[in-house]
Order: structure tokens, then sequence, then C-alpha cells
């Protein structure tokens, strides 16, 4: 429960991140979606944070290991680490736009 609470009060990302997923879940309960829907929608969400744990804690070893010195190999890590928060947002990104724009177009 410390790492999590460590997470939600370092990590500016992981708050927007949550704020997102707040509002896909208020939105997916509004329109009513089905099972499958909600898999796919959680899905998303949990790939999400799976990839901001993993970040986090890259960015922990990484800033252990070298503190403050400059290295070619820290950066390769962070920016790695980066990149997959960035593709597993994609992805949310993909599910969110299959999911809800079609309910949403059934609703205007
Ligand atoms: N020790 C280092 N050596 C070389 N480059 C580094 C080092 N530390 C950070 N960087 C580079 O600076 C970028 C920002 O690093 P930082 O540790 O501030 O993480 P961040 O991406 O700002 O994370 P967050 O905003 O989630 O705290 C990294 O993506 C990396 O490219």
């Amino acid at each position: 429960m410390t790492g999590v609470y460590s997470l939600v009060a370092t990590e500016r990302n992981f708050r927007k991140h949550i704020v997102m997923a707040i509002l896909a879940l208020g939105l997916g309960t509004w329109l009513q979606l089905s099972i499958n829907e909600w898999l796919w929608v959680t899905l998303a969400i949990f790939v999400v944070v799976v990839a901001e744990v993993l970040n986090t804690v890259v960015e922990a070893i990484v800033d252990l290991l070298v503190g403050h010195h400059y290295d070619a190999e820290a950066k390769k890590a962070k920016d790695v680490a980066a990149g997959g928060v960035l593709i597993a947002a994609f992805f949310a990104v993909v599910i969110g736009c299959l999911v809800f724009i079609p309910e949403l177009l059934q609703v205007f």
C-alpha cells in the first residue's frame, strides 16, 4: 500500500492517468457498457497502470545506481521505460475510441 501511495504522491503523470481512468469508468457506467466492453476498458486501464509502475521502478533504480551523473545507459533505460508508458497510453486511446465512439454515436 505504501508503494501505491508513493506512486500517487510523487508521479504527476500517474495522477493524470488515474483521472482519465476515473472519467472512463464514469462514462462507461453512464453508457451502460456490456461486460465485453468493460473487459477491454479495464484491461486498458491496468496496462497503463502497470507501465507507470515499471517506469517508476526503472527511474528509482537508475537514480539509485548513477545518482545525478550523466550516463548513456541510464538515459536509455529511462527513455525505454517512458516509451513503454507511451505505448500503453496509445493502446488505451485506441481501446477508448473503439469502445466509446460507437456507444456515444448511439446516444447522440
Ligand atoms: N542519469 C541520467 N543520465 C542521462 N540521462 C538522464 C539521466 N537521468 C535522466 N535522464 C534523461 O532525462 C529524462 C528525464 O528524466 P527524469 O529522471 O526527470 O524522469 P522523467 O521522465 O522526468 O520522469 P517523471 O516526470 O515521471 O519523474 C530521461 O527520460 C532521460 O532521457
